[in-house]
């Protein structure tokens, strides 16, 4: 019953991708939000573009706009107004069933509390990605999911449960799982936000070993340190993107 309902769901027609496209590109992104104090602008006109295989850190003061911002190219929220292009898929026109089945096998995304669920094992959150989407094989999903918790580091605690990992092995492992489809684009959101500055390290590393691998990153932080490791910074100032500048140096990492 289950799998005839996902597979009806995995058969929303996306529409076709335009060719030659950049990564991502926002044009004249609006977020408005209505609150009791009267209509709220959230973001206020965004214009970015990221190439493939750029390392980005979106960096700004709390309540920029920074989360707005990158919820705006995983689809997780919706513009108000303006254009949302994910490597040349149209991802404002589409549809929520469109969305969901678009970002799992597109965009992998990392938030800064994990977010694994419970009560599956750490195999079986990685997993979960290519079964939703299926995505692979069936029985070449588990090896997949055990070849991506290695490559990060963690594949020795496959079989337990999130809760007995440390919030370091936790994050590796919600990284693994955004890899699960292998999708061209990553967003993330503090991921190192709930780190030791070592373990935070690390992933940075990591992140930039994927993006001289051809992954585009788009990654929010509060750490400037971190942010200047990126191949670009993108500041966000009340709704706005204050400086995107790509020097020659940082372009590609
Ligand atoms: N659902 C919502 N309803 C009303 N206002 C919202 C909503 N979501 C966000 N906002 C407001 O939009 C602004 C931008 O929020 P956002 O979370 O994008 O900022 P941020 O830069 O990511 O902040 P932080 O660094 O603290 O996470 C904030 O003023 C926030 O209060």
């Amino acid at each position: 019953m289950l799998g005839k309902w996902l597979s009806a769901f995995v058969s929303s027609d996306l529409p076709q991708p335009r060719q030659a496209a950049a990564a991502v590109e926002l044009v004249d992104v609006r977020k408005s939000y209505v609150t009791e104090a009267g209509q709220f602008e959230a973001l206020k006109g965004i214009r970015l573009q990221v190439d493939a295989g750029e390392f980005v850190a979106v960096v700004g003061k709390s309540g920029s706009g920074k989360s707005t911002l990158i919820n705006m190219i995983t689809g997780i929220d919706r513009p108000t107004g303006g254009e949302v292009w994910v490597a040349g898929t149209p991802v404002h026109t589409l549809t929520e069933n469109q969305i969901a089945i678009w970002r799992g096998r597109t965009v992998g995304v990392v938030f800064q509390f994990f977010q694994l669920l419970p009560t599956l094992t750490v195999l079986e959150n990685v997993m979960l990605p290519m079964d939703f989407c299926d995505m692979y094989d069936k029985t070449a999903r588990p090896k997949r999911a055990r070849t991506l918790l290695d490559l990060v580091g963690v594949g020795e605690q496959a079989h337990k449960l999130p809760a007995n990992l440390s919030g370091g092995q936790q994050q590796r492992v919600a990284i693994a799982r955004s890899l699960a489809n292998d999708p061209p684009l990553l967003v993330a959101d503090e991921p190192t936000g709930n780190l030791d500055s070592r373990t935070a390290a690390s992933v940075l590393e990591f992140f930039k070993e994927l993006a001289a691998k051809g992954k585009t990153i788009v990654m929010v932080t509060h750490d400037n340190d971190l942010a200047s490791r990126s191949g670009r910074i993108v500041t966000v100032y009340d709704g706005q993107v204050l400086t995107a500048e790509r020097s020659e140096r940082g372009r590609h990492v």
